[in-house]
């Protein structure tokens, strides 16, 4: 479970942050929308300790993110997926990560052929497309097993295909009864991916609510989130 209060980030004159209050509930997939510039991005990197809010505050099972021991055992991350040491090989990378964690080597073979990289478990980093650094982001956000998943566009650079097994692997980790929480901007995959939607604009929030309350037949996502956006302009 992911509880976010009251939190608040500031950066000089951007309020990217605004008292924004939600809970993510394990057991389905909840989809974090937001216009470029809404405050998606900060919120995760806030519950993830990766920067200090200006008020308020973000836990992931009733814990801030820095106070977890062994942090890859409760929550995996996939921030930006571009953000690793191109010079690594894949297994090295998950090596390395697993062994901060106390996590055995020996879930890395079976990570690697969940998500496709198998037979790239060798190579240099420095060469995986972004849709192969996708796949090793999540392989790295699994290392620990965790209960809670937090994942900034995942789906970016996976072609039609990946783009598929994602949704089919992200679906069963939620029918698994963990936490997934998921940002994306395409509304048509949003619609097909998540069970519950948190909309935010400007940094605060717009809507929370099941996806079948957002959308009603006959309508897309796309009119839904546009309707939301619309009612919250100044
Ligand atoms: N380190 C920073 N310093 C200054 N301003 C920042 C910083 N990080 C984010 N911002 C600003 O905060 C606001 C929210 O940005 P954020 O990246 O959280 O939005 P987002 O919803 O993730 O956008 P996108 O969908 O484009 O990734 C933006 O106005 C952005 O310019």
């Amino acid at each position: 479970m992911i509880e976010v209060t009251g939190l608040t980030k500031r950066f000089k004159r951007t309020l990217a942050v605004d008292d924004l209050s939600f809970t993510v509930s394990p057991g389905r997939i909840t989809g974090f929308l937001g216009a470029n510039g809404a405050g998606k991005t900060t919120t995760m990197r806030l519950l993830l300790g990766l920067d200090q809010p200006t008020a308020g505050r973000a836990t992931v099972n009733g814990m801030p993110y820095r106070d977890l021991k062994r942090p890859l055992t409760h929550v995996g991350a996939l921030l930006d997926a571009t953000a690793v040491q191109g010079g690594r090989r894949a297994e090295q990378h998950l090596w390395w990560l697993a062994r901060s964690n106390g996590i055995s080597r020996s879930r890395i073979g079976a990570l690697l052929e969940l998500v496709g990289l198998a037979p790239a478990g060798g190579k240099r980093i420095g060469g995986f497309s972004l849709g192969m650094k996708q796949r090793l982001g999540l392989a790295a956000a699994l290392l620990g097993d965790p209960e809670v998943l937090v994942l900034d566009e995942p789906t970016n650079g996976l072609d039609p295909e990946g783009i598929r097994w994602m949704r089919a692997l992200l679906k069963s980790l939620a029918a698994e009864g963990r936490t997934v929480l998921v940002s994306s901007h395409l509304m048509s995959e949003m619609a097909v991916t998540a069970d519950h939607l948190i909309v935010v604009a400007q940094g605060r929030l717009l809507a929370d609510a099941a996806i079948t309350e957002l959308v009603r037949p006959g309508t897309s996502l796309e009119d839904a989130f546009m309707n939301v956006i619309g009612r919250s302009a100044p």
